[in-house]
């Protein structure tokens, strides 16, 4: 079985009657998003905050129904999404598929978040994945500059010819660090960069890492 859906499709357990989830983007969410939209056709009743436009198309197809963001009045029950690498402190690097932004937003408005990835992205240090930072169009070459200053190699994320732009309206900026030995020290300085919108690295936000392996087992650990 492949590792990715087994771990998706894990997730797809936590998620009960009534609750109102938080939908994140990629190739291992996927599957959690397909589990979902079995079980909404076997008739649970639950209501999905999508982190990009890709989730939200896939939601619909699935026959997810969906809620805005905006319109939520509390936090969310729970978020389920995925991660480029999980540190053994349960940090993470998101945002290979430029969905960062989004996805911090809304799984920090959970109540709970359950990360899932495949064994591949569990490293024993962050940073040998190109970190993903959403920068503002305007000036990103003096972004990029500032960011290079901070000790990494700064890349303008491309598709098709032209700047990757996200759903928000930006650009991405993937630095490649190395070695990442302090993740919170790290968002911190990044984030105080005026045209840095936002970060990929997730630090203290995982309450539960789903791992699947390419047997089909999954092993589950408690975020710390
Ligand atoms: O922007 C994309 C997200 O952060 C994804 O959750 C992350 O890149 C992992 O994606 P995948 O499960 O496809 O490896």
């Amino acid at each position: 079985m492949d590792a990715k859906k087994a771990a998706g499709e894990k997730a797809a357990e936590y998620i009960s009657d009534g609750m109102r989830i938080g939908l994140g983007t990629g190739s291992t969410v996927y599957w959690t998003i397909l589990r979902i939209g079995e079980l909404v056709k076997e008739g649970l009743r639950i209501e999905a905050v999508p982190t990009s436009v890709q989730t939200e198309k896939l939601a619909r197809e699935a026959g997810i129904p969906l809620l805005p963001f905006a319109r939520l009045q509390a936090p969310l029950d729970l978020t389920v999404d995925g991660a480029d690498e999980v540190s053994p402190k349960d940090e993470l690097i998101k945002g290979g598929g430029g969905a960062l932004l989004r996805e911090k937003m809304i799984a920090s408005f959970s109540d709970r978040f359950i990360v899932v990835v495949d064994h591949s992205k569990c490293v024993p240090e962050l940073g040998r994945f190109p970190l993903p930072v959403e920068v503002v169009p305007f000036g990103w070459e003096m972004t990029s500059k500032q960011l290079g200053q901070m000790g990494c190699e700064p890349v303008l994320r491309m598709k098709e010819g032209a700047p990757f732009v996200t759903d928000n309206g930006n650009y991405v900026i993937d630095c490649r660090f190395g070695s990442i030995p302090n993740a919170g020290e790290l968002t911190v300085e990044l984030n105080k960069l005026p045209g840095v919108v936002e970060n990929g690295l997730f630090v203290n936000m995982a309450d539960l890492i789903v791992v699947g392996h390419s047997d089909g087992t999954v092993r589950t650990k408690s975020g710390s």
